[in-house]
């Protein structure tokens, strides 16, 4: 399925999906509204998969694994060695991730999408080795950006057909908090100060250099912010294309997307930037501790449920989510009624 394929096919939500389930949570016997969020998460999933009916068994991560140019600049704490030796180790089931998904009954689907060396990750839906460093010219040209984008889109669609009903997004790739930061600077117009941390543990100089690259990209490349994928592709990153493309393929399939920590945020962003429906598919896990990511869940306009101070990255947030989600549908699906226990249905205060 093509970008603009995909876009075409995204659809309201179901309506009176979401009427049966708000019924449904309103006739269980507890407190009207007393699970807050998690009632809000399965509506918002009963409007997504058009039935009241609420089961989320099959739930999957993608990991898009990616390198970034910028690296060069003196902009991360490790080097960029590390993106291929943590991808590898999603698939020995060696990274946090993978630890979270085995304990809450999720599985986990690495994916090169542009990472530097070739390593046991699928290669199939690769882009380029790399983005090119942005403070010296674009990362990528528009058609790469469009590339790594419908590599999500396909990984969504394969994930579907295997019979997941959830998906999440994480990532890895040294130097993504530097082209997330970037973008969403552009996008959401805000100083890049405010919108840089210190990534995965920088010290206070490298957060100076990480600022000024950022700077100095934007200032060179000139993105254009009514125009995501062009931000994306001039200070983006092919792990950012990759999520974007999977939010956008889950909504195009009508399957819920899970988003993790900030770099998975920012490819949100992105999605809904490209085409706003899809935010109605989306759900929001938790509150990156990166400085930025509550401006972002902000602009997306979604609740975190889990404020932790999390800022892994791989999913490890939106996996924190699952046995959230388990909790709520067996509550949602097996609690009994105020008629079951003969006692009369609340009223809604008005
Ligand atoms: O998800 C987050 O909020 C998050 C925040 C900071 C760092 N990370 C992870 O750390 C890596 C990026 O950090 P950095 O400093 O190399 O840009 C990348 O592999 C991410 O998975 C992730
Ligand atoms: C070891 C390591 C694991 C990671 N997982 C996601 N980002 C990471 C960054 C590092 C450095």
């Amino acid at each position: 399925m093509t970008l603009n394929e995909a876009v075409k096919k995204i659809r309201p939500l179901d309506e009176k999906a979401i009427e049966g389930a708000k019924k449904r949570w309103d006739s269980i016997a507890k407190p009207l509204h007393s699970l807050g969020e998690l009632e809000n998460m399965l509506i918002q999933i009963a409007g997504i998969t058009g039935t009241p009916d609420v089961r989320v068994e099959k739930k999957a991560v993608v990991a898009m694994c990616a390198d970034n140019g910028v690296v060069e600049e003196g902009v991360t704490q490790t080097g960029q060695e590390v993106t291929a030796i943590v991808a590898e180790n999603f698939l020995n089931g060696a990274t946090t991730c993978c630890v979270m998904c085995r304990q809450c009954g999720a599985e986990l689907f690495p994916v090169d999408v542009g990472m530097v060396v070739d390593t046991k990750v699928r290669t199939d839906l690769k882009v380029a080795y790399g983005t090119k460093n942005m403070t010296k010219e674009p990362a990528m040209t528009r058609e790469q950006a469009i590339k790594g984008i419908e590599a999500g889109i396909a990984m969504a669609q394969e994930l579907k057909e295997k019979g997941y009903q959830v998906l999440a997004t994480g990532e890895m790739g040294i130097g993504n908090t530097t082209t997330s930061s970037a973008v969403a600077s552009v996008l959401l117009g805000k100083p890049v100060e405010d919108m840089t941390g210190r990534g995965a543990g920088l010290s206070g100089e490298g957060l100076l250099r990480k600022i000024n690259a950022i700077k100095k990209a934007i200032a060179l490349n000139n993105p254009d912010r009514s125009d995501a994928i062009d931000v994306l592709a001039k200070v983006g990153g092919y792990d950012i294309a990759g999520m974007t493309g999977v939010y956008i393929g889950g909504a195009a399939l009508g399957m819920p997307v899970v988003m993790d920590g900030f770099i998975s945020c920012v490819a949100a962003l992105v999605a809904v930037k490209i085409c706003p429906q899809i935010s109605d598919y989306i759900i929001a896990s938790h509150v990156s501790k990166e400085p930025a990511a509550h401006m972002i869940l902000k602009e997306l306009d979604k609740e975190a449920v889990i404020h932790a101070g999390m800022c892994l990255g791989e999913g490890t947030g939106a996996v924190t989510l699952f046995p959230l989600i388990d909790l709520s549908c067996a509550v949602y699906n097996s609690m009994s009624t105020f008629g079951d226990i003969n006692v009369e249905q609340y009223e809604e205060l008005k």
